[in-house]
C-alpha cells in the first residue's frame, strides 16, 4: 500500500523540518520527503492545514486487560489512544494477574497485535504482584518483549527492595519507572493535603509523600547505575529534585500528566468529581505551574496521560470509596496544543520531542523520523479544529474524563502506523 500524503506542514526536531512537505509511504516505511512529490499511484491524500508529526507515543496508560476488562479491554484502549494520535503506549502491569512474567507479557502483546489499534509497549512489573517483597521475573519478561519496568500503583516502599530490583535488572539495560508513593507517610490520602482537603474534609496526600519517594529513589539510582524514570511528576519541589538529578549528570528522567498541569485540587471542591480523582492527586496552581514551568525549560522529558479508565459504577460512589485514575488519551494531543503550543509556552518542535521522540528514547525504542527509510509511525492533526472533550462519547470503554465538558482546539485526523491507517479523517479504521 502506499500514500502520498500532501502538503501537511511537517514538524520533526531530528529530520530538522518545520514547513510544509508531500510525505510518499510505501509498504511500512516513508518512501520520499520532499516538494511536489508525484503519486505514482499512491493513494493521494490532501493534508493541506493540517501539521504531521512523528507518530506520538503515551509512555504511561493502563489497559486493564488481562483481568480487569470491565474498566477497559486492550482493543477498547488502544481504540481510544488511535482516536487520539497515539501510534503506540506503554501497557502498565497493574493487570490480574499482575504483568510480572514472560507469559503475561506475551499474552498482552498477543491481543494487542490480534485486535490493537496501535503498537503496545508492555512494561513489566518491578516485584511480584507487585508486592514489593520479591524481584519479578525481569529477564524472562524482557526476552518476551517488556520495555521497561515498574510498580506503577505502588510505590516500591522498602529502599533495600528497590535497590536489590535495579542491582539485578539492569543488566538488561530497562528504565525503571516509579510511581513515588510513601504509603506510611500517605495513609489512606485522597486529595493534596493542605487548605483544600482541609475544607473537603479530605484526608489528605501530602506532597512530601512523592517528593521523598523521589529523593531516595534518585538516591537509589546513583548508588546502583540504573536508569530512572519518574512518574507523573506532580510537585513542584518534585521537580527540583528531577532538576538536581540532571545536573548531576545522573540517567534520571521524568513525565507529567495534562492533569496534573492544566488541574488543580481547587476543581475538586466545586463538585466532588470522582473523575478528579487520581494518584498523585491534583496539586496547588503553583505545582501545576512549576510543571508546566519544567516542560518548557526541559526538566520535564515527557507528556503521558497516565490514562486510568474505571467503569462508571466504580466511580459512581462516594469520594472516599472511589478508586484513583482519570482517562485522557483521547483528549491529551489537544489539551498540550490548546494550553501550550496555542498559548506560546511551547512550539510544535518541543511538543513533537515530549510526545514522540522521549518517550521512544527513554524506553529504549527504535526512533521514527519523517525521512526516507524510517518506519512510517505518522500522527497528523488538525491545529485548529475546535471540540469538547467528552460531547461525542468515547472511544475508550471508560468515561472517568477529569476534562470532560472542556472546549479545547486541535485533534488527530489521520494516523500511520508501520504504513497502515488507524485513524482515517478522524474515524478509527
Ligand atoms: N493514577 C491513578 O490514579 N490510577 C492508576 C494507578 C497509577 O497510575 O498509579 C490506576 O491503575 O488506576
Ligand atoms: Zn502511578
Ligand atoms: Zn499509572
Amino acid at each position: 500500500m502506499a500514500f502520498l500524503l500532501k502538503s501537511a506542514h511537517v514538524v520533526d526536531p531530528v529530520a530538522g523540518i518545520d514547513g510544509i512537505v508531500d510525505v510518499k509511504i510505501e509498504n511500512d516505511r516513508i518512501a520520499e520527503v520532499g516538494e511536489n512529490l508525484s503519486a505514482d499511484g499512491a493513494e493521494v491524500i490532501d493534508l493541506s492545514g493540517k501539521v504531521l508529526v512523528p507518530g506520538l507515543v503515551d509512555m504511561h496508560v493502563h489497559l486493564r486487560e488481562p483481568g480487569y476488562e470491565h474498566k477497559g479491554t486492550i482493543e477498547s484502549e488502544t481504540r481510544a489512544a488511535a482516536k487520539g494520535g497515539m501510534t503506540g503506549v506503554c501497557s502498565m502491569p497493574n493487570t490480574d494477574p499482575v504483568t510480572d512474567n514472560g507469559v503475561t507479557v506475551e499474552y498482552v502483546k498477543s491481543v494487542a497485535e490480534r485486535e490493537g489499534h496501535c503498537r503496545v509497549f508492555p512494561a513489566g512489573a518491578m516485584t511480584r504482584g507487585l508486592k514489593g517483597e520479591i524481584i519479578s521475573e525481569m529477564g524472562d519478561m524482557v526476552a518476551h518483549g517488556a520495555v521497561a519496568f515498574t510498580d506503577d500503583g505502588h510505590g516500591v516502599q522498602g529502599a533495600g527492595m528497590l535497590r536489590r530490583a535495579m542491582d539485578y535488572g539492569k543488566m538488561f539495560d530497562k528504565v525503571f519507572m516509579s510511581h513515588c508513593q510513601d504509603d506510611d507517610l500517605v495513609g489512606e490520602g485522597q486529595v493534596n493535603e493542605g487548605v483544600v482537603s482541609t475544607r473537603l474534609g479530605l484526608l489528605g496526600w501530602p506532597a512530601e509523600g512523592e517528593e521523598i519517594q523521589i529523593a531516595r529513589d534518585i538516591a537509589i539510582a546513583r548508588l546502583t547505575g540504573a536508569k530512572l524514570h519518574i512518574q507523573h511528576i506532580s510537585t513542584a519541589r518534585g521537580l527540583d529534585l528531577v532538576r538536581a538529578a540532571k545536573e548531576e549528570g545522573l540517567p534520571v528522567t521524568c513525565e507529567a500528566t495534562p492533569h496534573h498541569m492544566f488541574l488543580t485540587e481547587d476543581a475538586i471542591g466545586e463538585t466532588y468529581d470522582t473523575a478528579l480523582k487520581v494518584n498523585p492527586p491534583l496539586r496547588t496552581a503553583e505545582d501545576a505551574a512549576a510543571i508546566i514551568e519544567g516542560v518548557v525549560d526541559g526538566s520535564v522529558d515527557a507528556i503521558v496521560t497516565d490514562h486510568a479508565p474505571h467503569a462508571a459504577w466504580e466511580k459512581a460512589r462516594e469520594f472516599e470509596l472511589a478508586p484513583f485514575g482519570m482517562t485522557g488519551i483521547e483528549a491529551s494531543l489537544a489539551l498540550v496544543n490548546t494550553n501550550l503550543v496555542k498559548t506560546g509556552k511551547i512550539g510544535y518542535a518541543r511538543m513533537v520531542e515530549l510526545m514522540s521522540i522521549a518517550p521512544r528514547r527513554i524506553l529504549g525504542l527504535d526512533p521514527v523520523s519523517i525521512a526516507a527509510g524510517s518506519v512510517a509511525d505518522i500522527t497528523v492533526f488538525d491545529p485548529e479544529v475546535t471540540w469538547t472533550v467528552g460531547a461525542e462519547g468515547y472511544e475508550s470503554k471508560a468515561d472517568n474524563c477529569g476534562f470532560a465538558g472542556t472546549e479545547v482546539c486541535g485533534r488527530a485526523t489521520d494516523v500511520f502506523v508501520g504504513g497502515k491507517r488507524t485513524l482515517c479523517d478522524g474515524v478509527v479504521c
